[in-house]
C-alpha cells in the first residue's frame, strides 16, 4: 500500500458487501529468524494465498503440498496498521455513519497477530502505534463532528466471553446476562455503557477494561487466548434510540478448540466453548452471506449476543483471519485459512486474477438518509469516559481495586492532548467547529451524507499516518530492535520483489530453497482447497468427525458440556436465591421468637410457623444437594465421555490410510 494516497484508498461504506473476509500476514518473530524458520506463507495480493506444507511419506522423503486460497483480499506482512485500517476498516466507519450495524473479527491462532491488528502492539504513549479501535475511534470523533450529528452521542462498551459467560470488563470483570426481551432483542442487563466524547477517552477506556482482562482471578481465565474480547461502539441519538454499531471481536485462539479434550477439566470446558462458539459464529456469518431467512445464533453466548449483528441488509461484517508465516504453525495457518474459506465461500466470478481490487474505491453516489431530531434528551449524562466509569463504580461500591486503578503516565488525563500523543494522525486534521445546538437543528431532517462522509474520511486525521508508513512498519514489530527493523525491512522489500515477480503463481520458483524438500508433481495443485477435510485434532473447530461414532460422541459430549455450564449458572442462582430467602426466614425465625416470649404468646402457634420455616429451608438445601449430585455426575459422565473420544480417536488415527493413498 506505499505511496497509495488517501484519496485512492476511499471505499464508500454504502457499496460494502455484507460480508469481507481478508487475510493478514504477520512478519517473522526474532525468535523464528533465530530458528532459522521457514516462512511457508505468500500472499499475492490482492486476493490470493498460498501455503506449502511439508509433507512426509511412508518412506521418509518429503514434499511439499501447496494450498491455495482466495479471499476477498490478503495482506502481506509489509502492510502497517495504518494502510490495512484504511483499506478494511474505514469504509465500516464509512458504513456506520449511514446507520449500519458494522462488526470487525480477528480470528487465528494464538500469536498469529489478532491484539497487534486491534489493539496495536504494546507501547508507551509516545511511540504507539495504533491498531483498529483507535484508528476508527479517530475517524468517528472526526465525524460526529459534522453538524448533522450533533444530536448525536457516543457510547462505548467492553466486555469479555469466557466460557460461555460475560464479564463487563468496564466494571470490575463483573458476571453480567444476557437476556431475549420480548421483542427478541438480545439485551445485557447491567453492561456499563461509557459515554465518550473524544479518542483520549477511548483510549482511558480500552486501557481500563484491558487492565481488569489481564487481573483475572485465575490463572486460567486471565489468557486472554481462552476468551473473545468485545469491543462495541454505539452512536445513538439524543433520545436514547440506537443510530449505528461498530463491534470489534478479538476471539479466542482458534487452537483452543482442541482443549475440548484435555485432560483438565476447566480446560476441556472452555475449550469446547469455544470450539461450539466459533462453529456457530460461522454459520451465522453464512446464514447472513446467504440472506438466510433463519440465523442460528442461539448456538453460542457469543453468536447470541451479537444477534442483532447477524440481522437486517444493514449489517456490515469483516472478518480478519490472521496467520503466522512458519512452518511450525502451518497447520494452525491452514485451519484458520480453511475456517475462513467457509465462512464466505467465493464465488468464481469473484475470484479476482487481476491486480484490481473487488471493492469500489471511490463513490460518488451520495446516498442520504433521514433522522429525526427530537428534544434533547432529559436524562443525559453529564461524566463521560473513565470520570462516569469510575463514579458509576464509586456509587456502586465496586471493589477498591478497580477504582483505585493506578492510571499509567501514558494514558493519564491531560498526557493525552491530540497534540501530545504520539499517535500518528492524532493531531495532525483538520480543525472541525462544532455549530451550537439550536443553528445546528435547523439543518433540517438529515444525517451524515455519503459525499460527507468521504469528504471527511478522504481528509481525516489519521490520514496523516500516511506519511509515516514506513515508520510504522518498522514500530508494528516484535522487540522493536534494530535487527527486527532490518528483518522487517528486507522482508517488505522481499514482498514487493514477489509481488512485481508474481502475476502468475510459478510452484517451482516460488517454493523454499531447502535441500530436504523434494517436489511433488503438482497435479491436483492448481485447484483450489486441497486436502480440505476438518481434522478434529488440530484445534480447527470441527463440524464432523470423520467416524459416526465419533460423530455421535461428539454430539452428546458438546450437549453434556451445554448442560454442565447450565447446570453451572443454575447452582450459582439457585444459591443466591437460598441465600435470600435464608435471610428472611431467620428475620422471621427472630420475630416468632421475640414474639413467643411475650406474656400469652400462643406457643402451639409459634410451633407451627417454625416448623414450616424449618422445613422450607430444608427443602431449598435438599434441592440445591440434589442439584450438585446431578451436577458431579454429569461431570463424571463428561470425563468418561471425554477419555473414550480420546481412545476412538487415536484409535482412528493408528488405521488412518496411508499418505501414498491420496
Ligand atoms: N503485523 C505485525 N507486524 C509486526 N508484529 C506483529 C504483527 N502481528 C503480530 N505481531 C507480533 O506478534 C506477536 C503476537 O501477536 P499478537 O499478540 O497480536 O497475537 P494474538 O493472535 O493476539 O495472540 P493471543 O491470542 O495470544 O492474544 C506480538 O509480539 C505482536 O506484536
Amino acid at each position: 500500500m506505499e505511496g497509495a494516497s488517501q484519496a485512492d484508498s476511499y471505499i464508500d461504506g454504502s457499496k460494502l458487501p455484507k460480508i469481507r473476509v481478508v487475510v493478514r500476514k504477520r512478519p517473522m518473530s526474532q525468535k523464528e529468524i533465530n530458528k532459522n524458520e521457514q516462512d511457508v506463507v505468500e500472499c499475492f495480493e490482492p486476493q490470493t494465498v498460498v501455503v506449502k506444507e511439508l509433507k512426509e511419506k511412508v518412506d521418509l522423503t518429503k514434499y511439499i503440498e501447496e494450498h491455495h486460497f482466495v479471499f476477498d483480499q490478503v495482506f502481506d506482512e509489509a502492510i502497517s496498521n495504518q494502510d490495512f485500517y484504511v483499506q478494511v476498516v474505514q469504509p465500516l466507519v464509512s458504513a456506520l455513519f449511514l446507520g449500519s450495524k458494522v462488526t470487525c473479527f480477528a480470528y487465528g491462532q494464538t500469536g498469529s497477530g489478532k491484539t497487534h491488528t486491534m489493539m496495536g502492539p504494546p507501547g508507551d504513549s509516545e511511540h504507539k502505534i495504533p491498531g483498529m479501535y483507535l484508528l476508527a475511534a479517530n475517524d468517528i470523533f472526526a465525524l460526529m463532528e459534522d453538524d448533522s450529528m450533533s444530536d448525536f452521542s457516543v457510547y462505548i462498551s467492553f466486555y469479555e466471553i469466557y466460557c460461555g459467560k460475560l464479564y463487563d470488563l468496564l466494571n470490575g470483570r463483573k458476571l453480567v446476562h444476557a437476556r431475549e426481551n420480548a421483542s427478541q432483542k438480545v439485551k445485557i442487563m447491567g453492561l456499563t455503557e461509557a459515554q465518550i466524547t473524544s479518542v483520549e477517552e477511548t483510549m482511558e477506556v480500552i486501557d481500563f477494561g484491558l487492565s481488569s482482562r489481564t487481573t483475572g482471578t485465575t490463572a486460567m481465565n486471565s489468557d486472554s487466548s481462552r476468551s473473545h474480547a468485545v469491543l462495541q461502539i454505539a452512536i445513538k441519538q439524543d433520545n436514547g434510540k440506537l443510530f449505528g454499531k461498530m463491534s470489534f471481536i478479538d476471539l479466542a485462539g482458534s487452537e483452543r478448540g482442541a482443549d475440548a479434550f484435555d485432560s483438565k477439566k476447566e480446560t476441556r470446558m472452555d475449550g469446547a466453548e469455544i470450539n461450539k462458539s466459533l462453529l456457530a459464529l460461522k454459520e451465522c456469518i453464512r446464514a447472513l452471506d446467504q440472506s438466510k431467512k433463519h440465523t442460528p445464533f442461539r448456538g453460542s453466548k457469543l453468536t447470541m449476543v451479537l444477534k442483532d449483528s447477524f440481522q437486517g441488509n444493514k449489517c456490515k461484517t469483516v472478518m480478519v483471519a490472521n496467520i503466522g508465516p512458519t512452518i511450525s504453525c502451518c497447520e494452525h495457518t491452514l485451519n484458520t485459512l480453511r475456517y475462513a474459506d467457509r465462512v464466505k465461500e467465493l464465488k468464481k466470478e469473484n475470484r479476482d486474477t487481476s491486480n484490481s481490487l473487488m471493492l469500489p474505491r471511490q463513490s460518488n453516489n451520495s446516498k442520504k438518509y433521514e433522522l429525526k431530531r427530537k428534544n434533547s434528551f432529559e436524562g443525559k449524562k453529564k461524566l463521560t469516559g473513565m470520570a462516569a466509569i469510575q463514579n458509576n463504580m464509586e456509587n456502586k461500591k465496586i471493589s477498591k481495586t478497580n477504582s483505585s486503578r493506578p492510571q499509567t503516565a501514558a494514558y493519564t488525563k491531560g498526557n493525552l492532548s491530540r497534540a501530545k500523543t504520539g499517535i500518528p494522525g492524532i493531531g495532525g486534521g483538520p480543525t472541525l467547529t462544532k455549530k451550537p445546538k439550536s443553528e445546528s437543528s435547523n439543518a433540517g431532517l438529515k444525517g451524515v451524507n455519503q459525499n460527507r462522509i468521504h469528504q471527511l474520511l478522504q481528509n481525516n486525521p489519521s490520514g496523516a499516518a500516511a506519511t509515516m508508513n514506513k515508520k510504522i512498519v518498522h514500530q508494528d514489530n516484535f522487540e522493536n530492535d534494530i535487527d527486527v527493523e532490518r528483518r522487517l525491512d528486507a522482508n517488505i522489500e522481499n514482498a514487493h520483489r514477489m509481488r512485481k515477480e508474481s502475476n502468475t503463481i510459478d510452484t517451482e520458483s516460488s517454493m523454499p530453497k531447502h535441500s530436504m524438500y523434494q517436489q511433488e508433481p503438482a497435479s491436483s495443485q492448481q485447484d483450489y482447497y486441497i486436502d480440505d477435510e476438518p481434522l478434529l485434532e488440530t484445534g480447527m473447530p470441527t463440524e464432523e468427525p470423520v467416524d459416526s461414532d465419533l460423530q455421535d460422541l461428539k454430539m452428546n459430549h458438546d450437549k453434556l458440556v451445554d448442560l454442565i455450564l447450565k447446570e453451572e449458572d443454575d447452582l450459582i442462582s439457585d444459591h443466591h436465591k437460598f441465600i435470600e430467602n435464608t435471610i428472611n426466614s431467620v428475620k422471621e425465625q427472630e420475630k416468632l421468637r421475640h414474639e413467643v416470649n411475650l406474656p400469652g404468646s400462643d406457643v402451639e402457634d409459634y410451633i407451627i410457623n417454625l416448623d414450616r420455616l424449618l422445613l422450607t429451608m430444608q427443602n431449598g438445601i435438599s434441592s440445591i444437594r440434589n442439584n450438585i449430585s446431578s451436577f458431579h455426575t454429569h461431570i463424571k459422565q463428561e470425563k468418561d465421555l471425554s477419555s473414550k473420544f480420546y481412545t476412538m480417536q487415536m484409535e482412528q488415527a493408528d488405521v488412518a490410510p496411508d499418505l501414498d493413498d491420496y
